[in-house]
Parts: structure tokens; sequence; C-alpha cells
């Protein structure tokens, strides 16, 4: 029995991501929680044909939708508008997350817990905290989703090197990856296949290939003028993270050469190496590829992080001083600036 919670459900991207987990043969009850339209959305999923019931929760429902959830995955907040930065939308969804992450440790205190919510470099750090004040907290079940930066850094590389290129398009994972954060300058896409960032300086669009990934969300919030940023890419990529979280909690073998996720490193066996690596010992979350051990962050492949360019470098010493002040941000909400 897998019961897979989304708080947040019936929002732009609650509600794509719903549909493909409805399609996932690892679960057998997909619980839906939101404060508005949630028994219709759930209603109309629970007519699909698959392996998994689905049950809708409203406002004063929350327990029953945790109650036993092995996965709980949280979309729920503001989405940006066009001229908002992510950082924008903190006052907002530091509450509501931290209120749904409270609860998820009353009611499902073993689920792994993936935030999508924005800003993910923020909402980490405040569902951490928060798990820890309640006594909860068990290291590598928090992780915010980052996903849609590497679906975005496939994308993009095959839209650069054209449709000549002998690249397998569905499996680009295994060339590229992306670390750091989720926002701006945070996002570090980095080559595994160094050829192909080669090929890419040498066509002079290396450098528009860097900033199509790290603000690839704005152009979705310009296009959308209005009504919100990314929901569908970023279903699609939710769906990718969790089915892995899904295929490590069945024994499953993963479908991905890397599996990218922002991590909290003092819960991470090899935490200590990478704040080493990086060459910041008080880092204390960057997003990177990890070892799932039965859904949960085991480790963390640092391999990424002995090959990096001079160019890949420079970026993520840009990232990791703006990612500390994020991550503080997110801890001051919990824990008040005086105690840190
Ligand atoms: N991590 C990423 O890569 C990524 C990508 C896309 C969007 N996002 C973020 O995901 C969030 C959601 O985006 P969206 O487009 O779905 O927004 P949306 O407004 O369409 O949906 C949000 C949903 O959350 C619900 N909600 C709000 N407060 C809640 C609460 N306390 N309990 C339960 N549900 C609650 C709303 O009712 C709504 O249905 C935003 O913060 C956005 O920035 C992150
Ligand atoms: O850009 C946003 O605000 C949403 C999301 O983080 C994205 O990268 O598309």
């Amino acid at each position: 029995m897998t019961k897979v919670t989304i708080l947040g459900a019936s929002g732009g991207v609650g509600q794509p991501l719903s549909l493909l987990l409805k399609l996932s043969p690892y679960i057998t009850e997909l619980s839906l929680y939101d404060l508005r339209n949630v028994e219709g959305v759930s209603k109309d999923l629970s007519h699909i044909n698959t392996n998994s019931k689905c049950t809708g929760h409203g406002e004063i429902d929350i327990e029953k939708a945790l109650k036993g959830a092995n996965l709980v995955i949280i979309p729920a907040g503001v989405p940006r508008r066009p001229g908002m930065s992510r950082d924008d939308l903190f006052k907002i969804n530091a509450k509501i997350v931290k209120s749904l992450v409270s609860y998820t440790g009353k009611f499902a205190p073993g689920a792994r817990i993936l935030i999508i919510s924005n800003p993910v470099n923020s909402m980490v750090p405040i569902a951490v905290e928060q798990l820890k004040l309640m006594g909860k907290f068990q290291p590598g079940n928090v992780v915010g989703v980052t996903m849609l930066d590497l679906v975005r850094a496939e994308t993009f590389v095959v839209d650069f090197l054209g449709e000549d290129s002998t690249l397998d398009k569905t499996k680009m994972d295994k060339d590229i990856t992306v670390i750091g954060g989720h926002s701006g300058n945070t996002i570090v896409p980095v080559f595994l296949n160094k050829k192909l960032g080669e090929t890419l300086k040498m066509k002079k669009c290396y450098d528009e290939f860097i900033h199509r990934v790290q603000f690839g969300g704005d152009e979705v919030v310009k296009a959308k003028d209005g009504a919100g940023s990314a929901t569908l890419s970023m279903a699609l990529a939710g769906y990718k993270f969790a089915e892995e979280i899904l295929r490590s909690l069945h024994k499953a073998k993963s479908t991905m050469t890397t599996i990218p996720a922002f991590v909290y490193l003092p819960g991470i066996s090899n935490g200590k190496e990478v704040q080493e690596k990086v060459g910041n010992k008080n880092l204390e979350y960057i997003a990177l590829p990890v070892n799932l051990v039965y859904g949960s962050v085991a480790s963390i492949d640092t391999t990424v992080l002995d090959n990096l360019t001079s160019e890949e470098t420079k970026l993520l010493n840009i990232a990791v001083k703006e990612l500390i002040g994020n991550i503080d941000k997110g801890k001051k909400f919990i824990i008040g600036a005086s105690k840190l």
C-alpha cells in the first residue's frame, strides 16, 4: 500500500501533477488536499481506471488527507506574476508551507516530503526547521524539487545544438545536470558530457544557454502574462521526481542517471564532504545529484563537483553567495533572528 498526498492539488501545478500520478503503478491511494475545488478535481480523477483510488479532502479534513501517507508533495502557494521574483512570494508562501509541514509532521511523520512551492531555496529550510522544532525531522526525507531546471536544461541544449545532432533527446540527464538552487543565478547547469559544453562554446551560445536555464521560469511568467507561472512542465518535472522516490520505495531500478534535489547537507552522510568541495563549510543546503535509498536521500553524488570547468566553478560561487541569504531568510522565519 502506497499513499501519496498532494497539498495544493487543485492548483495550476497540482491538477496536472495529480493526473500524472494517477497513472503511476506504484500508488494505491492518491489523496488530494486543497482549500478550493478539491471535491471536483478528485471526483474527476477518480473516474480514471488505474491502479489507485483517488480521494479528495477540503480544509477541515487535513488529518484524513495525510494519515498513512508515504509521500507528501507540496505545490500549495501563490505563483509569480510578471515583474516579480520568486523571493517576492516569500511572505505568503512561508506561512502556507510552515502550516502544511506542521500538519505533515503531526499526521504523517514518516513521509518523504517534496517541496515545490517557491521560493524553494527558502521554503525547504522552513520545512526542515519546523520539523526539527516539532522533533519530527528525519534527515533525507525533506527535499526541494529542482527537477524542472534539469528538464529545461535537457530541452534547451537540444534546441541550441539543433536537430542534426546525435543526441538522444529522451536521455539527456547522462550529459547534463543542474546544481545550486532554484532561482536565477543560483541555478547552475553543469555538463557531465564536457564535449557538449565545448560545442556550445564553439557555437558561441554557451552564455545564452546558461541564461535560458537560469531564467527559463521568467520566460513562462512573461508568456502567461499575469496568469501564473509554469504549471504543465512543472507537473511533468514533479512527476518524474516523485516517480524516482516511488521506484526507490518499491526497490525498483531508477530510470535516470542523475536525480537532482535541493537537500539539507547536515542531514546527509557525506554532507560535510560536499561543503568542503564547494568551499563553504557554512552552506547548509544545495541542489546536487542524490542517491536514494527507500525513497530517502542517503548520500550525494559528489563526482559532479570534481569535474567542474572554470566557468561552472564561477557560476557555482555566485550561486552559493545568493543561496546563503535565501537559506538564512527561511531559517529566520522559523527560529527567529536572535537564535541564529
Ligand atoms: N519548484 C518549481 O520548479 C516550481 C515550478 C512551478 C511552480 N512552482 C511554485 O508552485 C506554487 C504553486 O504554483 P501554481 O501555479 O500551482 O499556483 P496556483 O495558484 O495555481 O495553485 C496553488 C494552489 O495552492 C492552494 N493553496 C493555497 N494555500 C493552501 C493551503 N494552505 N492549503 C492547501 N492548499 C493551498 C490554492 O488553493 C491553489 O489551488 C507556486 O509557489 C509556484 O511558484 C514551483
Ligand atoms: O518561475 C517561477 O516562478 C516558477 C518556477 O519556479 C519555474 O521555474 O518555472
